[in-house]
Parts: C-alpha cells; structure tokens; sequence
C-alpha cells in the first residue's frame, strides 16, 4: 500500500526580477515569507513502519533552510532567477540525491495565495 509523507518548513527571504521595466514593485529588492511542503511516497517498510525517517527528512530540510533563510536568493548558488518555479526545482535537485521515492516539492507564498509544485 502506497502511502506520502510529507514535511514542511517556512523561510523567509528577499529577491528580484531584472526582467520587469524600471519602476515596477518586482524589480527591486523586495521580501517575502515562503513556506515548502517536501513529500516521498512509497510503501511503509515492514520492519519499521516508515516510508522514509520523518526527523532525518527534517535535519535535510533544516540545511536547506539555513542556505535560504534571511538571504537574497538571487545569490544563492543555483538560484539567480529565484521564482517559485526555480526554487522548487533547487530544492528538488538537492533532495533527490538522498531521497529517490521524492515525490513532490511544493513551495508557497502563503500571504498572496500562490504556489507552485515541482514533481520531477
Ligand atoms: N510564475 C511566477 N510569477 C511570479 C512570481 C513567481 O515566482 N512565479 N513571482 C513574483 C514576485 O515574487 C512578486 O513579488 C510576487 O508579488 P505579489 O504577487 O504581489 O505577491 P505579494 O507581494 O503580495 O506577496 P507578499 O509575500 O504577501 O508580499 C511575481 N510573479
Ligand atoms: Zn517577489
């Protein structure tokens, strides 16, 4: 029986749009709150009853946390285009090495109802 488990962390970081005209609100230097819900989907292991250690998944998650949290994304490694798009795609690419049943990466930006769901 296939079941998800999920985990989910919130980070708080600040970016920008070149593409945008002069002016415009997405331009500049401007901050957001975001949350992200990682999912591995597979059959609960006889012998312990898990798909995959939910705390080891959350010391993976708090390392990607650290690399986001309180920084401008346009300058973290990977990301110089940090839309929610390419986030999730950067978190996806850094999990999947350690977890191979990964089966979604979600980030949101709760306050203004948006998301976006990267599934490999
Ligand atoms: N397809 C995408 N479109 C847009 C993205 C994106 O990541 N993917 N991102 C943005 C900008 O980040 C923009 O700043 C979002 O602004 P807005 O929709 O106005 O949301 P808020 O500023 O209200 O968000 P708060 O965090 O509540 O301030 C634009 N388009
Ligand atoms: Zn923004």
């Amino acid at each position: 029986m296939t079941v998800e488990i999920s985990y989910r962390f919130g980070f708080d970081a600040a970016h920008h749009f070149d593409h945008f005209p002069e002016g415009h609100p997405n331009r500049g230097m401007h901050g957001h709150s975001f949350h992200v819900e990682v999912a591995i989907e597979g059959e609960p292991d006889p012998a312990t009853g898990f798909v995959a250690d939910l705390g080891d998944l959350e010391g993976a998650c708090g390392d990607l946390r650290k690399a986001l949290d309180h920084k401008v994304l346009n300058d973290v490694p990977g990301l110089a285009k940090p839309s929610l798009e390419n986030i999730s795609i950067w978190i996806w690419k850094r999990l999947k090495p350690r977890y191979a049943a990964l089966s979604r990466v979600t980030i949101l930006r709760d306050s203004a109802g948006q998301s976006c769901t990267y599934r490999g």
